[in-house]
């Protein structure tokens, strides 16, 4: 007996202990099996308290006055699925009828508390079925991406969601994104995280810094192009939209080819040519983008037009080109001039940091999501790298990625050196410390697909 009391007095211990230093590890030894069972042992009395239940069926209520049977209760949305995760619960609910979806959004804050749980979020799955997503600790406090992840060709994981999920950048489904955030707010370990988890992945990623390079070019080797200024950035997007117009040429090419043929399918994007016709998809990182638009004369006005036509042209046709933008910097609004807004709205993928101001979080999401403006606003600014990321879908989640080290970054870029497709078109920016290995490729000079 009393090696028992000791046994499970330490094992309390234990689990205190993991509780307060690593509730990561706390979750799954004992989190994840506590709070299954008390989800399933409080569910009925939670989801009447919160006004998740519907009256018995009629022919129930007949049934039980034809017979002895006790009246029966409310009832509440049936269990489809209870399935702990390394990060939480989630439950997947069967609606009776009368209930929707938004009743139970309504109703995570109030879940949430009932459960014991640290958050509490749910999403429509089909009709009649909704999945109730929720963490049991905040796992945005210390981000831990899991082993796993859905990594597919140009898509590739940043960070992590509240909700435990790993949140995706996707080229394909959502081109073009736009990073805003005050200074120290984590833009730039952002950025880093975005190149470390594409540097395996067949791409080409072009990079303009006009923070002197200070952030990218430390990364070189995995960047088949470079620009350090915005002399060398006008030059450099030129090139771009060069290259741009010869991929389209290379779809076109394809296309006559493929007119003739009766049943095969016409290409339109870069996507649907042959693997060994199709070009490399190019990623343009651009950091602290106001630099490029702001002049003291008339000579920096002209290049300032040309940079921001360069970029528009990319963004509205880049896409089928296999040409993606991902812009940062701090503000970008109208009060960096004509051309902006314009390249804004092409730029769909918005991720905010902590910003200063209701102006900047409205540059951010005023037109795709107004209700992540007050998130982004709420930010605190002890939590660096908290972000909200939205799309033109209009939801949206609060993400933080893993404190990757400019080291860590520049690591993994020198690992995966020799897969830097070597483009001719951009060639004079090719950097010079190590150089990218080239890559012979046919299709517009590029590299042959390999992802
Ligand atoms: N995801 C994160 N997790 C933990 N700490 C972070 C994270 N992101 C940023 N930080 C902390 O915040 C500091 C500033 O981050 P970062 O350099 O990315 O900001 P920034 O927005 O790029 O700033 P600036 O605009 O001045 O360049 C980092 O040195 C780091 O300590």
């Amino acid at each position: 007996m009393t090696w028992l009391t000791v046994a499970l007095v330490l094992v309390v211990a234990a689990a205190g202990l993991l509780r307060w230093r690593r509730p990561a590890w706390y979750w799954l030894a004992f989190g994840a099996t506590l709070a299954a069972l008390r989800v399933l042992v409080r569910y009925p009395s939670v989801m009447d308290a919160c006004g998740l239940t519907v009256p018995p069926s009629r022919w129930r209520l007949a049934l039980a006055r034809a017979t002895d049977w006790p009246v029966p209760g409310p009832r509440a949305p049936r269990i489809l699925r209870l399935r702990p995760t390394r990060t939480g619960l989630v439950l997947r609910l069967k609606l009776r009828p009368g209930q929707d979806a938004f009743d139970v959004a309504a109703s995570c804050d109030r879940l949430r508390h009932s459960f014991a749980m640290y958050g509490v979020t749910s999403r429509e799955l089909r009709s009649g079925v909704v999945e109730v997503r929720m963490t049991g600790y905040d796992v945005l406090k210390r981000v831990q991406m899991p082993a796993k992840t859905d990594t597919r060709p140009m898509r590739v994981p940043v960070a992590l969601r509240e909700d435990g999920a790993v949140h995706y950048r996707d080229y394909r489904a959502v081109p073009h994104g736009l990073t805003l955030g005050a200074t120290e707010s984590g833009k730039s370990v952002y950025q880093r995280n975005l190149v470390a988890a594409l540097a395996p992945q067949h791409v080409a990623l072009v990079g303009i810094d006009c923070k002197q390079g200070v952030e990218l070019f430390s990364m070189a080797r995995r960047f088949s192009a470079l620009a350090d200024n915005p002399d060398n950035a006008a030059e450099l997007l030129d090139a771009l939209v060069a290259h741009m117009g010869d991929v389209y040429q290379l779809i076109r090419a394809e296309q006559r080819i493929t007119a003739d043929v009766p049943d095969a399918e016409i290409a339109a994007n870069i996507w649907d040519l042959p693997e060994d016709l199709r070009p490399v998809p190019i990623v343009v990182l651009v950091d602290e983008v106001a630099e490029l638009a702001l002049f003291t004369n008339k000579e920096e006005e002209r290049r300032r037009d040309r940079i921001i036509t360069a970029l528009v042209r990319l963004a509205q046709l880049g896409r089928a080109a296999g040409i993606y933008l991902e812009i940062c910097g701090q503000r970008f609004g109208s009060e960096l001039g004509k051309g902006i807004t314009m390249l804004r709205a092409q730029l769909t993928g918005r991720t905010a940091h902590r910003v200063n101001d209701e102006t900047s979080a409205n540059m951010a999401f005023g037109d795709i999501a107004p209700d992540a403006v007050l998130a982004a606003i709420q930010i605190p600014a002890e939590m660096r790298g908290i972000a909200i990321a939205a799309d033109s879908t209009g939801g949206w989640h609060r993400i933080r990625a893993p404190h990757t080290s400019l080291r860590q970054a520049v690591n993994t870029c020198n690992r995966h050196a020799d897969l830097t497709p070597d483009l001719p078109a951009l060639a004079p920016f090719r950097p010079a410390l190590g150089g990218p290995k080239s890559v012979p490729g046919p299709a517009v000079e590029s590299a042959p697909a390999a992802a």
